[in-house]
Order: C-alpha cells, then sequence, then structure tokens
C-alpha cells in the first residue's frame, strides 16, 4: 500500500556513494554539488542542510552560498556563472523558489548544462520532454523512479498532475508524458479541480497546501504520489482519507529522500562525466 522513499532513497544513495568513492579513488577528489539559496526562508535553510549532510555521508562535497533576499538577478546570475566555471563544482543547485523581484529562470539558465544536477534549465525540461536520458528534475525523476520500482504502470494511464512549478509539476507532467501517459496538468486557475482528480488512475500532488486533496478526490485503486512538503511534516493528500488508494506515498518518507537521492546520484554522474574526470 506504501510507496516508500526511504528504501528507495537507501539503494540509490548506495549506489552513488559507491561510485563517489571509485571517483574519489581515480582522481583524488570527491564529487561537489554547490548549493546556492537567496534569503533567509527557514524552510530551505532546512532543506539545504539536509542536502549537504546526505552529500557528506555519501562521500561528496558540498560548498554552499548563501545570498541576501536583496540580492539582484545580475548578482544572482553571476555568482552562478562564476560556479558553472569553476572546475571544483560538478552539480549546482539553486534552491527555488527565490524573492520575487529575481528573474528565476535567468538565474537557472546561468547553470551550464553539464553541471545542471537538478534539472532545472531550458536543456534539460526540453531533454526530459522528448525522453532523452540527461539529468532530471530530481523530485520529478525520484518520483517516476518510485513508480518503477512498485511496477506502476504508467502508459495509457491517466496522469494528474496538480502544480505546474517549473521544478516540479510541469517537469513531472513531461517525464510522464514522455512514458506515455495521458497528462493533465492543473494549477491555481483550474476549474473544477475534485471532479478532474477522481478521473485520475496517477495522482501527482505538488501545490504546498496542507491536504487539498480529499479522500473523496481518489478514485479507489489511484496511485497517489504526494510531493507536498508543508509546515509540520504533512504533504498535500489527506493520508488518512486515502486509505482506499492502490498504492500511496508517506510524508515524510516518501517523495522527499527519494529527491535527495537522485540529486546525489545526478552530482556522482556529473563529475564523473566533466573532463578532468
Ligand atoms: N519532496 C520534495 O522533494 C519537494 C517537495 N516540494 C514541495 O511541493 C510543494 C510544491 O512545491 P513547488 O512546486 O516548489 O511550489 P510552487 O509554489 O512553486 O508551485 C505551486 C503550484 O501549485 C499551484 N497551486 C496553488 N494553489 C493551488 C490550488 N488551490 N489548486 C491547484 N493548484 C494550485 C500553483 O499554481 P499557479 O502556477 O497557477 O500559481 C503552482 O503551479 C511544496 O509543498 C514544496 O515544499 C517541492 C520540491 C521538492
Ligand atoms: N531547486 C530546488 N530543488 C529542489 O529539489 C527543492 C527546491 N529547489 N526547493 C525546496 C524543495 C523542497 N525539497 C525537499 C527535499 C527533500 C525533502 C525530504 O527529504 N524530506 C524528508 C523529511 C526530512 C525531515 O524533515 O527530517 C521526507 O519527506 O521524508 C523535503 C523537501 C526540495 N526542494
Amino acid at each position: 500500500m506504501l510507496m516508500s522513499g526511504t528504501e528507495l532513497a537507501r539503494d540509490i544513495v548506495q549506489r552513488a556513494s559507491e561510485k563517489a568513492a571509485e571517483y574519489t579513488s581515480r582522481t583524488g577528489r570527491k564529487p561537489c554539488l554547490a548549493t546556492v539559496i537567496v534569503g533567509d526562508d527557514p524552510a530551505s535553510v532546512t532543506y539545504v542542510r539536509m542536502k549537504q549532510n546526505r552529500c557528506r555521508k555519501a562521500g561528496l562535497d558540498s560548498v554552499h552560498v548563501a545570498l541576501p533576499a536583496s540580492t539582484t538577478t545580475e548578482e544572482l546570475v553571476a555568482r552562478i556563472r562564476a560556479l558553472s566555471d569553476d572546475p571544483a563544482v560538478h552539480g549546482i543547485l539553486l534552491q527555488h523558489p527565490v524573492p520575487g523581484h529575481i528573474d528565476e529562470r535567468s538565474a537557472f539558465e546561468a547553470i551550464v548544462p553539464h553541471k545542471d544536477v537538478d534539472g532545472v534549465t531550458t536543456h534539460s525540461f526540453a531533454a526530459m520532454s522528448f525522453g532523452h536520458n540527461e539529468f532530471v528534475s530530481c523530485t520529478p525523476g525520484g518520483i517516476v523512479r518510485l513508480l518503477d520500482a512498485y511496477d506502476v504502470e504508467i502508459a495509457g494511464k491517466h496522469a494528474v498532475v496538480i502544480g505546474r512549478s517549473p521544478i516540479l509539476g510541469k517537469p513531472a507532467a513531461m517525464l510522464l508524458l514522455a512514458r506515455d501517459a495521458t497528462v493533465t496538468i492543473c494549477h491555481s486557475k483550474t476549474a473544477g479541480l475534485a471532479e478532474i482528480v477522481r478521473t485520475a488512475d496517477i495522482i501527482v500532488a505538488a501545490v504546498g497546501r496542507p491536504r487539498l486533496v480529499r479522500g473523496g478526490w481518489i478514485k479507489p485503486g489511484a496511485v497517489v504520489v504526494d510531493a507536498g512538503y508543508n509546515e509540520g511534516n504533512v504533504g498535500d493528500v489527506d493520508f488518512e482519507a486515502a486509505a482506499h488508494a492502490g498504492l500511496i506515498t508517506p510524508v515524510p518518507g516518501g517523495v522527499g529522500p527519494t529527491t535527495i537521492a537522485v540529486l546525489l546520484e545526478q552530482t556522482v554522474d556529473a563529475a564523473t562525466r566533466q573532463p578532468d574526470a
């Protein structure tokens, strides 16, 4: 009934850390992830710290760039370009969302594609959409890995993705489309959300509203992926009311750990592929 992200993440991280160790014995260096955060939203600071801890445990290095909320687009782009040019950095993650006055898209595009281990650039998005095997957006990539690990058939199924953010909803929809799902993307302007969700075989909740998805919206036997991660460790799905789902991810222990595992895996792959490897 439960799709355990914790278990899947353990396997992915285990393999990534073995590859990291090989890389280190070959080059004398560790794969290195740079994390960039703008402003001091406490939740974002927590996620970034979590990512750094996981890196360390798996034998990766991480460097952190913390910028004030008043940072301009130009300043942020310049910092990210510098990381793109820094041979000691193999992967770059810019924490979404950035403060509203910043052009987030320009900042993402300053990540050179071969360091885009969080899969946020236009290049990576296009590759995902065409089903090419490059860096995927970590959370959506983790979601598809979870579905595969639990033998969920995707082709021909109706997948309803709620949310269309550049790091989650939109790329999740493209990955599911590339796997031949029939995809509906819902967002804040969607009319009749409950009725649409009721027709879903696979539901991906990616909004950031605690318990937005009610039990009555879930078709019996549907597969429910709750990517929401809200204050108090609650997801976007009313978990207690979803006992009739076929499979469901818990929060915590579902999508979150898988996301970080994919991030580490892609950082190791980035290091391995870079010219000096
Ligand atoms: N576990 C993990 O690894 C990750 C978890 N998260 C979590 O997932 C959630 C979403 O994150 P993120 O994508 O970054 O959030 P954003 O705030 O960037 O995007 C939220 C999306 O939800 C849509 N939305 C808002 N309200 C409604 C509504 N009432 N009905 C339908 N759609 C709505 C918005 O629509 P519109 O576009 O119209 O504004 C938007 O597309 C958060 O809880 C976050 O913490 C995020 C990333 C990774
Ligand atoms: N560019 C970008 N990429 C992201 O991937 C990204 C981002 N921005 N902005 C913020 C969100 C949030 N996010 C989480 C990752 C892991 C957990 C996670 O592992 N949670 C644990 C709980 C951990 C705990 O609280 O102890 C779990 O669900 O089991 C949660 C949230 C990634 N995000």
